[in-house]
């Protein structure tokens, strides 16, 4: 396994074994909505937020900018919900993520770098970094809340640099 990880352009269908982008689908047409005023483009119709006694949770997150080359020698999950982070105003933000499984799989290891526009709904379980912000700012933060914690951690001893390409 390597030491470095590079980080690249967040699209659909790179990021589709960990979820959802919430973007203008490339090329879908939405549907007219409000007498035309409006295009509506559904991308998740179901966020599975509810399992087991959860309800949805909205929060805002006001995250610092991270620096880069990043240093990850950590990994949560959440496995009985998504999670969805969408950017107040245009700021950037890293994904570092590995499919949903028992353990994660370092070596199916992936980062993103979304565009400022974009958001994503990370699918439950899918192992995560916590939010890595590039540019500081608010985030909108959809997950599931439930009595008990849903959020398993996995660490290791050497960091995985992430860096983000010039
Ligand atoms: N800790 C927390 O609320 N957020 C993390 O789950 C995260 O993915 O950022
Ligand atoms: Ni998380």
């Amino acid at each position: 396994m390597h030491n470095t990880l590079s980080v690249q352009p967040l699209t659909a269908a790179a990021f589709a074994a960990f979820g959802t982008v919430v973007e203008v689908p490339r090329g879908g047409a939405g549907r007219p909505i409000n007498g035309g005023t409006s295009q509506r483009f559904d991308l998740l119709a179901d966020m599975a937020l509810t399992a087991e006694g959860g309800r949805p949770m909205l929060a805002l997150f006001r995250a610092q900018a991270r620096r880069f080359p990043h240093a990850v020698n950590e990994l949560e999950r959440h496995a009985l919900g998504s999670q969805t982070f969408v950017p107040l105003g245009q700021r950037r933000f890293v994904l570092v993520v590995a499919p949903a499984a028992p353990e994660p799989d370092l070596g199916a290891l992936a980062a993103f770098m979304t565009d400022g526009t974009q958001g994503v709904v990370l699918a439950p379980g899918t192992w995560h970094h916590a939010l890595l912000a590039v540019d500081a700012g608010d985030f909108v933060v959809v997950e599931r809340a439930a009595q008990a914690v849903d959020c398993d951690v996995v660490r290791w001893e050497q960091g995985i640099s992430v860096v983000i390409p010039a």
